[in-house]
């Protein structure tokens, strides 16, 4: 049996995208408003706390075109915790305005491509503060996010899972060095969903200028990782929305 790549793994991931229901919005008069706001606060003001006792992070984006009109990033302990989460956005009179578009269920993963192969010297990985803070990472409530999910191609001639480990440490390291060049200017946030969602990983990349997230990605799509055995689904991009901003873009 070929080796599989050893993986640690850290937080749980929910990206869950609505839409907004302008028909019934518009159409709710003030003081329904006022309370789905007021509830929408309540909601969102949970999200510090848990973050402050190391147990999450959270972060909401409006998305720009027609696949959704703003997601909520969740990262926490458990499934149930994200469960927990987003039936508690169900409850609130907000999400009557709302309709569900789409959702992405994963866990931030670490592969030991990267770490020479080794499987490490047997102490705890979460000791290693650099570790501990990339599977756990805080987000960065950047001006902007890009979300997809993505595969690695099983085809007869192109099939990642039996390239041998050696082959697949080497394109990843190729794969490691472009996204390097991006230091500074994309952080990503890889979640491994093998047997979680439809595609095996989430890639969530965020940005202070949206425009590295396409000189990214195309730079990637010449990297054989990405273009031999790259299967990539629908790309979601948007804009950081803050209380103020979310309130601001539901006034009417
Ligand atoms: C922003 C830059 C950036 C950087 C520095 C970076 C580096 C690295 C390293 C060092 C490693 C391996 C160790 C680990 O950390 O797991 C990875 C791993 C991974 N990546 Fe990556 N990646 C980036 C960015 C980055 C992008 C933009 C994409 C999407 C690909 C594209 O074509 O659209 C991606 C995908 C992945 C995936 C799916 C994995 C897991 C593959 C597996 O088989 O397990 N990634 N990645």
């Amino acid at each position: 049996m070929n080796e599989a790549a050893l993986t640690l793994e850290g937080w749980y991931a929910l990206h869950d995208f609505r839409s907004l229901d302008w028909t019934t919005w518009t159409a709710a008069d003030d003081e329904e408003r006022a309370v789905a706001l007021e509830e929408l606060h309540a909601f969102m003001q949970e999200w510090g706390p848990v973050e402050e006792a190391k147990e999450g992070s959270s972060a909401v984006y409006s998305i720009v075109g027609q696949k959704a009109d703003f997601v909520m990033m969740f990262l926490r302990e458990s499934l149930e915790a994200l469960n927990a989460l987003e039936t508690a956005f169900n409850k609130i009179a907000f999400a009557q305005y709302t309709t569900k578009a789409y959702s992405y269920v994963s866990i931030v993963e670490l592969s030991n491509y990267a770490a020479g192969g080794s499987a490490g010297d047997g102490s705890d990985p979460m000791l290693n503060p650099h570790v501990a803070a990339r599977l756990k990472p805080i987000l960065p409530q950047a001006k902007h996010i890009c979300f997809y999910p993505m595969n690695k191609k099983r085809e007869l001639a192109d099939n990642w899972y039996m390239l041998d480990m050696d082959k697949r440490r080497e394109l990843m390291h190729s794969h490691g060095l472009i996204g390097r060049g991006y230091a500074g200017k994309v952080k990503q946030i890889i979640t491994g969903s093998v047997g979680f969602d439809d595609w095996e990983w989430g890639v969530t990349l965020f940005a202070e200028d949206a425009l590295q997230f396409k000189k990214l990605v195309y730079e990637m799509r010449f990297d054989e990782v990405s273009a031999r055995y790259g299967e990539f689904g629908p790309f979601y991009v948007g804009n950081l929305l803050t209380e103020e901003s979310f309130e601001e873009l539901l006034k009417l």
